[in-house]
């Protein structure tokens, strides 16, 4: 299986995550779509009365255009299970996200999430974290200061594009700068040190957060995290 099929297989398994009349969020990027598209066939053949929230725009969109219900984050009471891709995943279920620079919205939905599932193919698997550049999101204002800082920590910031001349902004108006975390050891410690410097909205570390990840190669693989006592 090639990698949209791994993707696409992932998404047909996360369904039977879903029942009916649950609240639940739509990830951002190419496997959440393919997620996106099969949880609108199973409404609309199941007649289900099911609530969805969005983690972007894009997903907003496309769950609108196939007649999902979509509300925003703040009028829901709770998000019962959300369903997103993601960039890497370590064994741990510690991942990176925001390829698709969603990250902020993305991890805004998933910690309001009783449950979150990611759905991958086999070659976002990796021992450990940092073959995927790690995206952080920063706001506008004193932008060029926090990179000047990330290059001090030794994390060879680039600012993330959209053509040659302009920079990619997220949904919320803000910038992406992409590091490299292969010189770092401490994911826990750097994470808790990005949210410290003023001017960075969020990073892309998303560490203790995802609870299952189906890996949609054939025969299906899961990874689940062990609850806690
Ligand atoms: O984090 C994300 C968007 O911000 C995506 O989940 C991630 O980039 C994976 O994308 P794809 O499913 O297209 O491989």
């Amino acid at each position: 299986m090639n990698q949209n099929e791994q993707k696409q297989h992932a998404a047909q398994v996360a369904l039977a995550r879903i029942q009916d009349h649950m609240t639940v969020g739509l990830g951002t990027g190419s496997t959440a779509a393919y997620f996106i598209k099969a949880l609108s066939k199973r409404v609309h053949e199941e007649d289900w009365q099911l609530t969805t929230v969005a983690t972007s725009k894009e997903s907003a969109e496309l769950a609108r255009s196939l007649g999902l219900r979509v509300q925003d984050i703040d009028d829901v009471a709770a998000i019962d299970v959300t369903v997103d891709g993601a960039d890497e995943v370590d064994p741990n279920l510690d991942g990176i996200k925001g390829g698709g620079a969603a990250l902020l919205f993305e991890k805004v939905v998933a910690l309001r999430s009783k449950k979150n599932i990611w759905l991958v193919d086999e070659s976002k698997l990796s021992p450990r974290l940092g073959s995927f550049l790690l995206p952080i999101e920063v706001i506008e204002f004193g932008a060029q200061q926090v990179y000047r800082t990330l290059v001090h920590m030794n994390l060879h910031p680039r600012f993330r594009m959209k053509n040659e001349e302009e920079r990619r902004y997220t949904d919320s108006g803000h910038q992406i700068i992409d590091v490299d975390l292969s010189q770092q050891n401490d994911l826990p410690a750097l994470a808790r040190q990005l949210k410290a410097i003023t001017g960075v909205v969020e990073h892309g570390l998303f560490l203790g957060i995802c609870d299952e990840v189906i890996i949609g190669s054939q025969p299906i693989k899961t990874l689940t995290r062990p609850r806690e006592a």
